[in-house]
């Protein structure tokens, strides 16, 4: 079933950025551009402009997720992936890029799509304290309870890299 979209007012902050629009019918994401050019040396971070504000109607919420492409090819992603914008925030969305290659600066120029933005329903929830939570399959196992993981601080000391062997064991 297609659902209709939302329609969300945005307002261009720099008149020159293209409205952002999705490039293939069943994408998630419509691209966010910067406004501004920037060079990254390995390991820099950086906020860039977007160029756009948008008004998201209550119960919704917009993430601004890496692409992949620039994250494959220059390693280039968001050091806070993803960047949650609330319903109520007005300001032009910015985005916290960073260059994770070790070796390569990147150089990113005006209108590069750096990032995505992805329009979300989100729950609000009531939260109830209790003293005992309801039991669960799970309990209160996490962190790698399920593949080893706990001796992974060892393994590394020993080998003198990380490893997922201890993870594909426990699958
Ligand atoms: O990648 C992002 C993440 C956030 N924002 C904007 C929209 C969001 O509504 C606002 C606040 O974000 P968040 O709540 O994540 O930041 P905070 O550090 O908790 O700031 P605050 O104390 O203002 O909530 O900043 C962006 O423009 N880009």
């Amino acid at each position: 079933m297609t659902r209709e979209p939302v329609d969300i007012l945005i307002r261009r902050t720099d008149p020159e950025v293209p409205l952002p629009s999705y490039a293939h019918p069943g994408d998630a994401g419509v691209d966010l551009v910067t406004t501004e050019a920037a060079e990254l040396a390995p390991g820099e971070r950086t906020l860039l402009g977007t160029g756009v504000a948008i008004a998201l109607p209550d119960g919704y919420a917009a993430f601004v997720h890496p692409r992949s492409g620039l994250a494959a090819r220059c390693g280039v992603t968001l050091v806070n992936a993803p960047g949650t914008v609330d319903a109520g925030y007005r300001g032009e969305i910015k985005v916290n890029v960073v260059n994770l290659d070790p070796r390569e600066s990147v150089r990113i120029e005006r209108f590069d799509r750096i990032a995505q933005l992805v329009v979300q329903q989100v729950e609000k929830a009531r939260f109830h304290e209790v003293a005992e939570l309801p039991g669960s399959a799970r309990g209160e196992g996490g962190h790698g309870s399920t593949g080893g993981h706990a001796s992974l601080g060892d393994l590394t000391a020993a080998q003198g890299y990380a490893s997922v062997v201890a993870d594909r064991e426990g699958q």
